[in-house]
């Protein structure tokens, strides 16, 4: 006999401690069964062995009622002297996953917690027959997790990958919030989370059925959207489109612009420094968007559901701006709105490499932007170091190995901006040589960017063909092309804009720029990109 074969999609793990006062523990138990629960832990953490065999068996004839199987935490002796078709969970600090399973047979469930991709890589060939990851967010159901032991969705997605098909739970931080973003985060083409265990998500409502039934229905839900996609599809899905035609990308950038200009402007909410606040909502405004800089976390929700795109700036980000940031970021994945990530600075203090790294673990971006400093440092490389919020000294050596392999590790477009911008989905990379000089003369015009492409991006969200599964509704294609949009929009304008007679220097830059923007139409934008791929 092997062990049974379990599905892992909603995996309770128990805490009597958290069960509303009030609530039974095994009627909680039942009634999350009875709303969809597929397998359950018992873990007691400061129990006698003896209390703990009772409340295992009282667990095991209601789990038997639903046929649905179940594990003991930590304790061996306790699974031991269980019927043989009940489990074990272990961590890493506990016996050797190799010896429990000499200890329990070949026929009883064994669970052991991974948290790192070479913990990962042991486990597949450990004996175990699934694998926990975790925490995915901070969680207060388990004693002694600091800051740092926090994976997020994108490390998760890179040990799951390491197990290899070793199925893998999500744990950790995961409730009817978290939990599709957290699934959709830690998939990648190859691999995905067989399901999410949670404690306090089920056991500390008193709806108790009811929980367990909204976190069934978005598994099942994930579940359903990857099924339906092909290998080929969900490359697509996560940014790698198919054409390689540059004239025709360019032109359909330009269609996008032309929708833009006639259709109703989309409201790009933009979370900017006060630097360059006001610069960032007239470029909106002149390409025929609808501005509003609101960083506000308690109207994220709301603002969610009426927004084209959003742009996350760190420009002079400060803990409420970072607050909004995340609410922010969450609202526009649940809504499927691209998100612009601008890590303004992001080498030069720990602070904000540190908010960088809270809002990539908690928001899947759509496009990552940024000089040659912040995305050396986004991706661990010293080639560039920070001076300030600008490029200091140093150069890279591989511009387009750099946006190729950071699209691919974060599942997004990214933008390289300098003399020469690279823009790359992971599969495709394209070098703009369009801008003139002045556009590094006056402050703001880098964030100003940020915005012209999720403009661009909006566009290409509500025109393209809309995606079941995925982070945006627009097709690959359409997503690059929008961010394209935006970028020559931008720097087409500013070399018009500095040919200009009046433009005697920055400050007629400025309104000069404005103006070539407003009149920016899609025959000049065809004229005048220089645009190839490398
Ligand atoms: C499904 C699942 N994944 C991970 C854990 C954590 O186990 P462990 O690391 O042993 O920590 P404790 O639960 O013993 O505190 C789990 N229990 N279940
Ligand atoms: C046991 C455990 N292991 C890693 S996180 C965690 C606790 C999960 O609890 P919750 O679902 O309430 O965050």
């Amino acid at each position: 006999m092997a062990p049974p074969r379990a599905d892992y999609s909603v995996y309770l793990v128990t805490a009597r401690s958290q069960v509303p006062a009030g609530v039974d523990y095994l009627d909680a138990l039942r009634a999350a069964l009875k709303g969809g629960v597929t397998l359950v832990q018992i873990r007691e953490k400061d129990v006698e062995t003896d209390e703990f065999l009772d409340i295992a068996r009282k667990s095991l004839e209601v789990c038997d009622e639903f046929k649905v199987p179940m594990l003991i935490n930590d304790n061996l002796s306790v699974a031991l002297a269980l019927a043989p078709h009940v489990g074990l969970h272990i961590g890493q600090s506990d016996l050797p996953v190799s010896q429990a399973r000499a200890l329990l047979g070949p026929d009883r469930l064994l669970g052991i917690s991974v948290h790192s991709v070479e913990q990962a890589r042991d486990a597949r060939t450990s004996g175990a027959d699934y694998a926990g990851v975790g925490p995915i967010y901070g969680t207060q159901s388990k004693a002694g997790i600091v800051d740092d032991d926090v994976l997020g969705a994108r490390q998760a997605a890179q040990i799951i990958e390491a197990l290899d098909g070793l199925p893998a739970v999500l744990i950790g931080g995961l409730n009817q919030q978290t939990a599709a973003r957290a699934l959709f985060g830690a998939s990648s083409p190859t691999a995905a989370p067989a399901g999410i265990a949670v404690i306090s998500a089920i056991m500390a409502r008193k709806d108790t059925e009811v929980a367990a039934s909204e976190l069934a229905e978005q598994v099942a839900a994930f579940k359903a959207s990857r099924a339906e996609q092909s290998a080929e599809q969900l490359r697509a899905a996560f940014g790698a489109g198919s054409s390689t035609d540059v004239k025709a990308l360019v032109e359909r950038s330009a269609l996008l612009l032309s929708s833009l200009r006639n259709g109703s402007p989309p409201l790009i909410q933009t979370l900017t420094s006060h630097v360059s606040s006001t610069l960032s909502a007239n470029v909106t405004l002149a390409l025929g968007g609808s501005p509003i800089m609101s960083a506000q976390e308690a109207e994220a929700d709301d603002l969610g559901k009426v927004t084209g795109a959003v742009v996350l700036n760190i420009g002079t980000i400060g803990a409420e701006s970072r607050r909004g940031m995340k609410a922010v970021g969450s609202a526009a994945n649940r809504g499927r709105k691209p998100v612009v990530l601008d890590p303004v600075g992001v080498g030069a203090s720990a602070f904000r490499k540190a908010a960088v790294n809270e809002i990539m673990d908690h928001t899947q971006i759509t496009l990552l932007k940024g000089n040659a400093a912040e995305l050396s440092a986004i991706a661990g490389l010293s080639e560039v170091t920070s001076r300030g919020v600008d490029s200091g000294a140093g150069s890279l050596s591989d511009p387009i190995g750099l946006v190729s392999s950071l699209a691919r590790r974060e599942r997004c477009l990214v933008l390289l901006s300098g003399k020469t911008d690279y823009l790359s989905d992971g599969a495709r990379t394209l070098a703009c040589e369009n801008g003139h000089a002045l556009l590094g003369a006056i402050t703001g015009s880098g964030c100003a960017l940020g915005v012209a492409i999720a403009t661009g991006l909006a566009a290409a969200n509500s025109a393209g063909e809309a995606q079941k599964s995925t982070m945006v509704k627009a097709q690959p294609d359409d997503l690059i092309a929008g961010a394209l949009m935006g970028l020559l929009c931008m720097t087409i304008a500013s070399e018009l804009a500095a040919a200009r007679p009046e433009v005697r220097g920055p400050g007629t830059f400025i309104a000069a720029l404005l103006d070539a923007l407003a009149a920016m139409d899609a025959e000049t934008l065809v004229q005048h990109a220089k645009v190839r791929l490398v």
